[in-house]
């Protein structure tokens, strides 16, 4: 458990904190130690959930600013199941929005918005399963992420898809007030646990 950065009992984080609180989440993660050891704890986990899961198709992620790289373990576990289509994100700053094309490990990408790599296909992909970077999380499966809203409002009207947060234990929150649009992880990964609501009833096998 991590010490709580604000008053776990304040009726309302507002934006100016919430920003503050994106900050210290960032330069935490980005200062981690023994970051082979974590990254291999999560991505282990991760193929775990994916075995459990098994996805049709898969939208995830180019990570950014010490974020979890999902991608080395996606390649593994997407060698063994060429059944599944991977798709990444690509943002309209603009009108922020986001939508997931179709992309193999290989591929090439090029610099988005907020210098995150994005796909140059276009074939629009409407993935079942969701990996989701979060800069921090509660552990009912409330997510923080940059400020963009960019998942919150992909995933509004998209109840179906299923999500898997990836954090890092470092950036666990003991109070996140959950904001109207704010759209809860099924899951949460870190290097050290299984968070959010379907953590219970979610089966793994070693
Ligand atoms: N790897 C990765 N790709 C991703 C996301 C992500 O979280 N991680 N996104 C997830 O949405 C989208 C990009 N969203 C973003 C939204 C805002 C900023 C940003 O730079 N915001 C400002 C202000 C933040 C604030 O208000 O505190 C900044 O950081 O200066 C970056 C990315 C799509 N791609
Ligand atoms: N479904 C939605 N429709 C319209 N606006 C939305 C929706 N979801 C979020 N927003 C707006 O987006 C802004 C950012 O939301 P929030 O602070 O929750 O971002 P975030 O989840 O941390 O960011 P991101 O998903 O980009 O990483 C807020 O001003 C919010 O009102």
């Amino acid at each position: 458990m991590n010490t709580p950065l604000y008053d776990p009992l304040s009726p309302e984080l507002p934006q100016h904190l919430r920003a503050d609180l994106r900050r210290e989440l960032i330069a935490r993660r980005q200062a981690l130690p023994d970051l082979p050891r974590r990254q291999t704890e999560l991505a282990e986990r991760l193929l775990q959930v994916l075995d459990a899961l098994e996805p049709e198709t898969l939208g995830a992620y180019c990570a950014t600013r010490g974020e979890f790289d999902p991608l080395p373990t996606l390649e593994k576990w997407l060698a063994a199941h060429p059944e599944c289509t991977l798709a990444l994100p690509r943002v309209d700053e603009a009108t922020k929005t986001m939508t997931f094309i179709a992309w193999k490990p290989g591929e090439p990408l090029r610099p988005g918005p907020y210098d995150i790599a994005e796909p140059v296909g276009d074939a629009v992909i409407e993935p079942t399963t969701l990996l989701v970077p979060c800069v921090g999380f509660a552990d009912v499966g409330l997510r923080l992420g940059y400020g963009g809203g960019y998942y919150d409002r992909y995933l509004s009207g998209r109840e179906e898809v299923y999500t898997v947060g990836l954090s890092w234990a470092c950036c666990e929150l003991q109070q996140l007030d959950m904001q109207p649009h704010d759209q809860l992880m099924d899951l949460v990964l870190t290097e050290d646990g299984l968070y959010g609501l379907d953590a219970l009833s979610l089966t793994l096998v070693d």
